[in-house]
Parts: C-alpha cells; structure tokens; sequence
C-alpha cells in the first residue's frame, strides 16, 4: 500500500520515523507492505529530521492527490485549506484519507463523511481527539450501543502543560508556552489552544460521535486560558483546587426535552479530582454510559510520536479495509439542539477589586444576594488603597452569575472585576 503524506512537521516526521522503526513488524501483522511513496513540504530546503528521505519531498500536491499509485492520504498539514479540498479530492480520485485535523473536522465533518460513503472509501481521525488515546474508536466501534449520558475531561495538552507548570513551579505564563511549543505540543497558532478553539473542535467531534448528532464547533460554547492570573492559581493552590480546562459533553433536560450541553472552560477542581492528578501534556476524558458506567481513558494528549501512533492506526485499519474491499461503518446523526448556557448551573469562582472602605463589603454582598447567588466563602486581601475580593459560591444559575457581575460593575466601589470561573465540585 503507497502512502502520500500532506505535511511534515511534528506529527508528519513522527509518522515517517514510526514507519521506518515498525514497518517490519506491520507487515508481519497485517500482511501488508506500507510505503510513504511522496511527502508534501512548503520548502523542499528546510531543515528536516535525519529519518526524513528527502528525494520524497514535493511542493506539488496535484502529484500526490493525482497519483493513481498512492492508496491512502494523509493529512497532517493543519488549516483549514488547502487541506479541505486536497482531502476531497484525494477521496474523488479513490484514496482513503486519514487526518489529524481537528479543526477541519469540527467544521466540515459531516460533508467529508458523506464524500466518502458516496464514493465508497474511509476517513479515519483517531490522532484529530486526545493524541493517541483510543478514544474516537472506542466511541464509534466498542461503546456504539451504550446510550451515553457524559463524555468530559482534559482534550487539550498545550493548556494543560501550561497550568501544570503555573501551579508546580510557578512559571509565567509565557515561559510555559514557549516550553510546550518546543515540545511540539501546540497548534501552529497557539491561540487555538489557549483560547479554548482547539479543546471546542474535539468537544464538537467527541460529541457527535457519543451521542450521534450533528455538533459543530459553533455549537461549543468556548472559553480559554489566556485570562487567567498568577494569582488565580495561586488562590486556586492555597485553597486545595487546580485550576483545569475541563471539556464538557453532556446530555441535559431543558424545558422537557433532552438538550446536549457542549462547552470548553477553565475550572476549579479539588485536588483531590481524578482529573487534578491529570499532568503536563496528558490527556484524560471520563465516558459514563447508562450500561457500562464510568469509563476513564488516559494518556498523551499531544507530542509528535503520540499522535502519530493513531496516525499509524487508522493508516492500518484505512489499509486493511483497501484490500478486503470494505470500509468503516457509517453511523446515522442527528441535527444537534443546544442547551442555552443561562440554564446551566455551577458553582463559581468571583474575582474583584474594590475600594478598600468601611461598608463596600456589605454593598458587595447584598449585589450577590439580590440576584440569587449564595455565598460559600469570601477572602479579602489588601491591596493598599484597594482590596482584592474572591468568593466561592453555592450552585447559582450562569444568568444569575452575569446579573450579578453586571449588577457589581455599576456600584462606584468596584474598581475591576475579574473573569469569574467555575467549580467542579469532587
Ligand atoms: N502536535 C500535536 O500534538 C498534534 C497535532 N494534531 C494536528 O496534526 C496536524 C499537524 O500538526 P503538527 O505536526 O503539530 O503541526 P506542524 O506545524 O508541526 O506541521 C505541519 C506541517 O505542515 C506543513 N504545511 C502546512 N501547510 C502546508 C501546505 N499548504 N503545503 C505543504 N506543507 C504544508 C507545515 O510547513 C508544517 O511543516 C494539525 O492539524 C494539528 O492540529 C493533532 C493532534 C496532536
Ligand atoms: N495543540 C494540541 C495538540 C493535540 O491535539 C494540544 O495541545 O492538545
Ligand atoms: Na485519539
């Protein structure tokens, strides 16, 4: 089987090298001979890992996607284009594809899979959700007959590298992204990753398979990292929490009908969370099901040879399917219907500065009050003239959570309001 390789970078090369190192003992698997026949490059003069064998390298896609020799493509170029139509029309031309591209496949999924039943070839993505946890298949093939309530947990390993250092070793911010873009752990454009689009894209593809509807990456609701303070952190540690971007995929009644909840944000969790011990690049995302219960997958989130390894995976499965002339079931899906974020509930985290005067502590409380949110616990920390306020609260509605902060920006008293987060309770 001829492999054409979209893209040659992190996960690119780590693919290359995998090949190389366990070719032998493929073939000896599957009975099946895999060759990387051609490899697309921006620059055929860059620098390139030594495995790398340059006289594959092309700047020309048309003489991958237009090969008739090339069996199965795969994209790890990133983008949305050209990799949306060189995958299309590596389909068109009878090619399996297999992608890493979580991005492409959290807008224009849909379209792609239903290229590819019309012309009867497979698009696998186990390496777009999670790296190399066997998460994506786990989903389609061995949990397709559970009815799933929850899929939720840690998908980005950028953010979470990045809050583990700022907890353990109080590192800036920006030290800690400069280390896991070394790593090889961010997007290109690393605000994919601390805004939230990257963890919102897997939200929105883990979601449409768990619970067989159409989610797009519109459909998430998305806030990232690139708020929050040292001092959040450090609030979050002396108070036993870790600060997490959670994922959350969930089915929730509103107003009589099953709505799902799909969401991407930064929380507080008790130390003593499973997902807390979550570390570094690691990725971790609980599955419950109404029959199987609670299932828990582990492992590295990102990193070039993690991500490969589903690479490799599906170029197997994509490979095997070729030569005994089938292809991966297809799964029926559903329009998707949102529940609106005011419904939800949580407890909260609140951040705010005032001025540091007799009575502004009571103004204050009475704000949350009036609008129906309790509080847990409340810290002041003096700041000179100013004071730094944070509350805990008790399980509030997000509409009484905006009230309130909208309701606490107009009193004269509150200098500045800070991003308020949730918690997650153990
Ligand atoms: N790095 C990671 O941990 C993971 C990455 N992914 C996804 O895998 C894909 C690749 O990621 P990385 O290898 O980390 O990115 P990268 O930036 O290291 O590599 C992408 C390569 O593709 C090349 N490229 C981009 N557009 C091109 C074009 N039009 N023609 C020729 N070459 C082009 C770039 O020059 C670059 O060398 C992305 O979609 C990413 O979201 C998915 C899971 C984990
Ligand atoms: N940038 C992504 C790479 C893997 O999907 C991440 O940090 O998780
Ligand atoms: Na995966």
């Amino acid at each position: 089987m001829k492999i054409g390789l979209l893209g040659c970078g992190n996960v690119g090369s780590a693919f290359v090298k995998i090949l190389i190192d366990n070719g032998d003992s493929i073939k000896e698997r599957i009975g099946e001979n895999l060759e990387i026949s051609k490899i697309l490059v921006r620059d055929l003069n860059r620098e390139r890992d030594p495995w790398i064998n340059t006289e594959l390298l092309t700047t020309e896609a048309e003489s991958i996607v237009g090969d008739p020799e090339i069996d199965i493509v795969v994209e790890v170029m990133g983008d949305l284009n050209p990799s949306k139509s060189l995958i299309e029309a590596s389909l068109r031309r009878g090619k399996s594809v297999v992608t890493a591209n979580k991005a492409l496949l959290a807008e224009h999924y849909f379209e792609i899979e239903e290229l590819a039943e019309q012309v009867g070839r497979d698009v696998f993505f186990e390496a777009a959700v999670a790296g190399g946890i066997p998460l994506i298949r786990s989903l389609r093939v061995s949990l397709v007959g559970e009815r799933l309530s929850r899929v939720t947990g840690i998908v980005n390993g950028t953010t979470n590298f990045i809050l583990t250092r700022m907890h353990e070793e109080s590192l800036a911010f920006e030290e800690a992204l400069a280390m896991a873009q070394r790593l090889g752990y961010a997007e290109a454009d690393p605000r994919a990753d601390l805004e939230g689009y990257d963890a919102a894209a897997k939200a929105a593809i883990l979601s449409s398979i768990a619970f067989g509807m159409k989610v797009r990456f519109q459909d998430v609701l998305c806030e990232g990292i690139s708020n929050l303070t040292a001092k959040d952190v450090e609030f979050a540690s002396r108070h036993g929490f870790v600060i997490k971007l959670i994922a959350e995929c969930a089915r929730v009644q509103y107003e009589n009908s099953q709505r799902l909840s799909v969401r991407v944000f930064p929380a507080l969790l008790p130390a003593t969370h499973p997902l807390s011990s979550v570390r570094d690049a690691f990725n971790a995302i609980f599955v419950e099901g109404e029959a199987v219960g609670e299932l828990m997958f582990y492992g590295r989130g990102a990193g070039g040879l993690p991500t490969a390894s589903a690479v490799m995976g599906d170029v197997i499965d994509a490979a095997q399917n070729l030569h005994y002339g089938s292809t991966e079931r297809r799964l029926r899906r559903r329009e998707v219907k949102v529940v609106p974020l005011d419904a939800l509930e949580s407890n909260f985290y609140v951040a705010i500065e005032v001025a540091d005067k007799p009575g502004v502590l009571a103004k204050v409380a009475t704000v949350f009050g009036e609008c129906g949110v309790s509080i847990a616990s409340m810290e002041q920390i003096g700041l000179g003239e100013e004071a730094r306020l944070v509350f805990l609260t008790h399980s509030a509605k997000e509409r009484s959570m905006v009230l309130t902060l909208d309701a606490l920006a107009q009193l004269d008293s509150v200098r500045k309001i800070h991003r308020y987060l949730r918690v997650i309770d153990g």
